[in-house]
C-alpha cells in the first residue's frame, strides 16, 4: 500500500506537513460498496437535532456512535452511550491500527444521503479528545470533496476529494488551526457514509 502526503509539490509550502496521511485505496473499491449497503441496512441512524441562533433545526445527515462496552462518553457537554462494536467495525478499528499504529474507542458514522446532507464547519477539538487528537477517517460510496480553512485565514482554504475506500489520518495540531467541512452540493449524489476513528478520554 502506498502512502502519500496530501500536499506535495508547491501546496507543502503553505500546508503545514504531518497533519494529514491519505490512503486512497485503503479498502478496495468492491469491498467499500459492499460495507456502504451493509451500514446503510443495519445501522440504527438517527437524525439529531441543532439550535442554530435559538432555531432548533435538524442534522443535515444521518449519524450512529459505537464505542467500548460498559462506558459512557462525554462530548460537547453531553452525556451518551454507545452501540456496542459490531464485528464488521471491530475488524476495520483493528485493519485501521494495524496500518497507523494508532488507537482508537469509538468511531462516529455520518451518513449522507445525498447532495442536500453536509457538515458545517467546526474542528474536532474538544477537550474530551485531547489536545492533539489523531482521527481516522474512513469513506466509502460517493466521492465528496472534503474542505480545509485555516481558522484565522480564511483565504487559506483546501479541498480534497474522499474517494470510496479511502483513508485519511488527521493529526497534529489541525484541528486547533483549521476547520474542515464536507460542503453540499447541487449535483445528484449517491450516498457516502464516513467512520471517524477517535479516542474519547
Ligand atoms: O464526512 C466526513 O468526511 C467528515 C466528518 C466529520 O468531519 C466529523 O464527523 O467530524
Ligand atoms: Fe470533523
Amino acid at each position: 500500500m502506498t502512502q502519500f502526503s496530501l500536499f506535495d509539490d508547491n501546496e507543502h509550502l503553505i500546508f503545514p506537513e504531518g497533519l494529514l496521511t491519505y490512503y486512497p485505496h485503503f479498502l478496495e473499491e468492491a469491498e467499500g460498496i459492499a460495507l456502504l449497503n451493509e451500514l446503510i441496512d443495519t445501522v440504527p441512524w438517527k437524525q439529531s437535532t441543532l439550535t442554530i441562533q435559538d432555531k432548533v433545526v435538524l442534522t443535515p445527515r444521518l449519524t450512529a456512535w459505537y464505542g467500548d462496552a460498559g462506558r459512557s462518553y462525554r462530548l460537547s457537554d453531553k452525556d451518551f452511550t454507545p452501540n456496542p462494536w459490531t464485528e464488521r467495525l471491530l475488524s476495520l478499528k483493528e485493519r485501521v491500527e494495524a496500518l497507523t499504529h494508532l488507537h482508537f474507542n469509538c468511531v462516529l458514522l455520518n451518513y449522507y444521503r445525498d447532495g442536500n446532507d453536509s457538515v458545517a464547519w467546526h474542528s474536532d477539538h474538544e477537550r474530551e479528545l485531547g489536545q492533539h487528537p489523531n482521527i481516522a477517517s474512513l469513506s466509502v460510496g460517493q466521492a465528496r470533496t472534503f474542505e480545509f480553512r485555516n481558522k484565522k485565514d480564511h483565504k487559506r482554504k483546501y479541498a480534497l476529494t474522499l474517494g470510496n475506500g479511502s483513508l485519511l489520518i488527521m493529526k497534529g495540531d489541525l484541528q486547533q488551526f483549521w476547520d474542515h467541512r464536507i460542503p453540499k452540493s447541487t449535483r445528484n449524489l449517491r450516498p457516502r457514509i464516513n467512520l471517524t476513528f477517535r479516542i474519547i478520554h
